[in-house]
């Protein structure tokens, strides 16, 4: 997979050397390229040079923050995307970001966030660019807001680059963790068995794995009902109940 990373803040991603994508890159499963998005503003829509490098504007209609300009991102994004390049924006406008959105995209040639700043991205750049044939993800992290998107772009990096063959060394622990099977992951032990008070349940001592794959079936369901009752409800927003 090629990853491309298009940000006003290149030097948020060097983290990414110590992540376990440095191993990945290693192997060569992960090709990663950070861009300066304010590499792509040096010279204006007109021609001109532009030494502030701007990549920003008031919004149109008025209201507070600025608005990143479309016309930059469209010459950066025109350089960095591939054919069957997916395009995925951070936004706290977007999609939920969920397992199986990162399963889906462990499998794409080539993923490009653009990470934005200020109050976001021109919403003329994902519809260009979907327009253009390529695959556009407008993406959410979760229901709070934050800056931008570099931090919403490296979790999403490492949700998916960990599911890419080859990457995990034990590839049963993503079968069995949280999410994978639509539950919350069981409560997990180790040594002493007795820890202030408070002993591992018994029957993992028991060494009957039949016992012991029912009881953490039952914890995983026991915890989602608890924790997550959303993950157990049908999908309530299913095409029926959006169709006009
Ligand atoms: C219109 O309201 C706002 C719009 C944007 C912002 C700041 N900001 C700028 C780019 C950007 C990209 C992603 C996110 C984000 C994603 C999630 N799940 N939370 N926050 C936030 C972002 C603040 C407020």
């Amino acid at each position: 997979m090629r990853l491309d990373i298009v940000t006003i803040f290149p030097e948020f991603f060097s983290a990414l050397d110590v992540s376990l994508l440095g191993k990945a890159r290693a192997a060569e499963l992960v090709e990663t390229n950070v861009h300066d998005l304010r590499d792509w503003a040096a010279i204006r829509a007109d021609g001109t040079p532009d030494v502030h490098r701007t990549v920003d504007d008031s919004p149109f209609g008025g209201g507070a923050g600025m608005v990143m300009k479309a016309d930059v991102w469209g010459k950066a994004l025109d350089d960095v995307l591939e054919p069957g390049g997916v395009l995925v924006v951070p936004t706290p406008a977007g999609v939920p970001f969920t397992q199986a959105l990162a399963l889906d995209l462990a499998t794409a040639p080539q993923l490009v966030f653009a990470c934005g700043r200020y109050e976001g991205i021109d919403a003329r750049v994902p519809e260009h660019y979907a327009s253009a044939g390529f695959r556009v993800l407008e993406v959410s992290l979760g229901d709070y807001v934050l800056n931008g998107g570099e931090v919403a772009a490296f979790a999403m990096i490492e949700a998916v680059t960990r599911l890419i063959p080859g990457f995990m060394g034990n590839a049963q622990s993503i079968v069995e963790e949280s999410h994978a099977d639509g539950l919350l992951e069981y409560p997990s032990y180790t040594r002493p068995a007795s820890w202030r008070g408070l002993d591992v349940p018994e029957v993992l001592m028991s060494g009957h794995h039949g016992k012991i794959e029912k009881w953490r079936h039952e914890q995983s369901e026991q915890r989602t009902r608890e924790r997550r009752p959303d993950l157990l409800s049908p999908d309530l927003l299913g095409p029926d109940l959006l169709a006009p």
